[in-house]
């Protein structure tokens, strides 16, 4: 059995009285890539806040590896407007010596901004920036909450596809939060619908017939995720250009059925 890297045993945070998290059960280990979706307020970043320690559980259990590295890309960048801060010295402020953090924007397509400004960057470069800092670290589990914000459709592939390469480089764990159902179908190995409670987990192409996610997003929504079975003959690079399997550029071919 592969090494649980995270489990949360029936994990509830209350904010005055109110349970945010309701006995959340789940379980990480190294390759997986689990998202959470889940309506607005359903306690999704509340839930990796507390996987990461920064939020106390009321009740239940975290159990982290002992060791454990983690990586997180937190969903904005907030900065000091007034502060002048570049790129290096931002990564630099992560610990991590120059040549791990070159590496590390190299890997994201951002190394070319090292003396770029971060207030200057672009809402998609920025994503990637905070990828970077976060995978400078080689963490064992990478925790992202929703790292397509600001990204256009193209780039959002893009990062998916980033995500998983990273996964298999890293051999790390994934646990992110996304919005983009579409994206998290194709892309995740194991979706958990989050709504204060788990509603359902599983494979993408079975949760989207489960009754408590179609209760969740409605049968529209599930309609069009159930028939979608997305096959991707080609890549896309950073930029949301086509590359096909030959390395070159060619015209964009998705299968749906
Ligand atoms: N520190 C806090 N004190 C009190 N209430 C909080 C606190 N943090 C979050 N909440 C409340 O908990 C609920 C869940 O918030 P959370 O940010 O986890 O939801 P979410 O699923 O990530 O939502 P969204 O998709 O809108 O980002 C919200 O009603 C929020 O107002």
């Amino acid at each position: 059995m592969s090494e649980a890297l995270v489990q949360l045993q029936r994990v509830t945070v209350q904010f005055d009285d109110r349970p945010v998290v309701d006995q959340v059960t789940l379980q990480a280990s190294r390759g997986d890539i689990i998202t959470i979706i889940g309506p607005n307020g359903a306690g999704k970043t509340t839930l990796i806040k507390t996987i990461l320690g920064i939020q106390k559980a009321s009740q239940g259990r975290v159990s982290l590896a002992p060791g454990l590295t983690i990586g997180y890309v937190p969903q904005h960048l907030t900065l000091e407007a007034t502060l002048p801060l570049s790129v290096r010295r931002f990564m630099l402020l992560s610990g991590q010596s120059l040549t791990d953090c070159r590496a590390a924007l190299k890997r994201t397509g951002v190394d070319h901004l090292l003396d770029a400004s971060v207030h200057h960057l672009s809402g998609g470069e920025k994503q990637r920036l905070l990828l970077a800092r976060a995978l400078a670290r080689k963490p064992d589990l990478l925790v992202l909450d929703e790292p397509a914000q600001g990204v256009d459709i193209n780039g959002q592939a893009a990062l998916y596809e980033l995500i998983r390469e990273l996964r298999d480089e890293l051999h790390c764990a994934v646990i992110m939060i996304s919005h983009d159902l579409h994206l998290v179908m194709a892309a995740t190995d194991k979706v958990i619908c989050l709504n204060q409670h788990v509603c359902c987990s599983g494979y993408p192409a079975d949760i989207s017939h489960d009754p408590a996610f179609i209760e969740t997003f409605g049968h529209q929504v599930a309609e069009s995720l159930a028939v979608y079975h997305h096959r991707h003959n080609h890549s896309h690079d950073l930029h949301g250009d086509v590359v096909d399997t030959k390395g070159t550029q060619g015209a964009c071919n998705h299968e749906h059925h």
